[in-house]
């Protein structure tokens, strides 16, 4: 299997305090790859030394590629829209910051895939809390990336916006796109990632398939694992 991004040793401080602390991760091509952890726990701060939005203090991080960030989507936790503009408008102005020659036609198969097409003419701050994830998701896969990167991508939604949201990212990785996700909801990494990081302190402290991992801890979900692994 090829390794997509291989993260080695990484330390980021802030002052004195270690919050990713001597952390190893890896991502293999097609896999679905959940980071779990309490709040604080240094998840975000990874994601950010992985995409070098934040330099380490010590570490490395490698990519299949040289020059990856043509092939990779990240959709951070807020979410940028254009104000006052359509959910079409902001699709074509990220197209354009991509520099990238989209059609409208294409556009509209795009936001088709992610089940915006009644409300391509909507404002983009009109559309609910679901629409609006999705639409953000819309807006990292318009350069077909090979990795995405998607930082709760599921919070705050209600039950049927978390399904639609699940579906998309399900068929994302049926055409081979690798994804880093970061989750609070147990239940929904158990259903969607083929690997799971648990990292705590950050430190990476256990990882492993979802089944592997049930059976390493004797426990029978991924919620009881996180809370054996997370008592004092
Ligand atoms: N710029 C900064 N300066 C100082 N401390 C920071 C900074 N950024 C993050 N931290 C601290 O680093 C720690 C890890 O934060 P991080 O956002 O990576 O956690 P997380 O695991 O993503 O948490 P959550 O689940 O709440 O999103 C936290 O204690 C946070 O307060």
């Amino acid at each position: 299997m090829e390794i997509v991004v291989h993260a080695r040793g990484l330390v980021k401080k802030f002052g004195n305090r270690a919050v990713v602390d001597g952390l190893d991760l890896f991502i293999e091509r097609g896999e679905v790859l959940a980071i779990i952890g309490p709040n604080g726990a240094g998840k975000s701060t990874t994601l950010d030394l992985i995409l070098g939005l934040k330099q380490a203090d010590a570490g490395s991080v490698t990519y299949w590629r040289e020059d990856p960030f043509h092939q990779i989507g990240v959709q951070l936790q807020s979410t940028p829209f254009f104000p006052g503009f359509n959910a079409l408008e902001n699709m074509r102005m990220f197209a354009a910051f991509y520099g990238l020659r989209l059609t409208n036609n294409d556009i509209l198969s795009i936001l088709d895939q992610c089940d915006l097409r009644e409300v391509v003419r909507t404002n983009a701050d009109r559309l609910s809390g679901g629409q609006q994830k999705r639409l953000s998701i819309a807006m990292t896969i318009m350069h077909k990336p090979q990795l995405l990167f998607l930082d709760e991508p599921t919070s705050a939604l209600d039950p049927r916006a978390r399904r639609e949201v699940r579906n998309l990212i399900q068929s994302l990785t049926a055409t081979g796109t690798s994804i880093i996700f970061t989750s609070h909801d147990m239940e929904e990494v158990h259903k969607l990632a083929t690997r799971v990081v648990m990292i705590n302190a950050g430190r990476v402290q256990a990882v492993g398939t979802p089944e592997d991992l049930l059976t390493e801890y004797n426990v029978t979900s991924l919620e009881e694992l996180y809370i054996q692994l997370t008592e004092d």
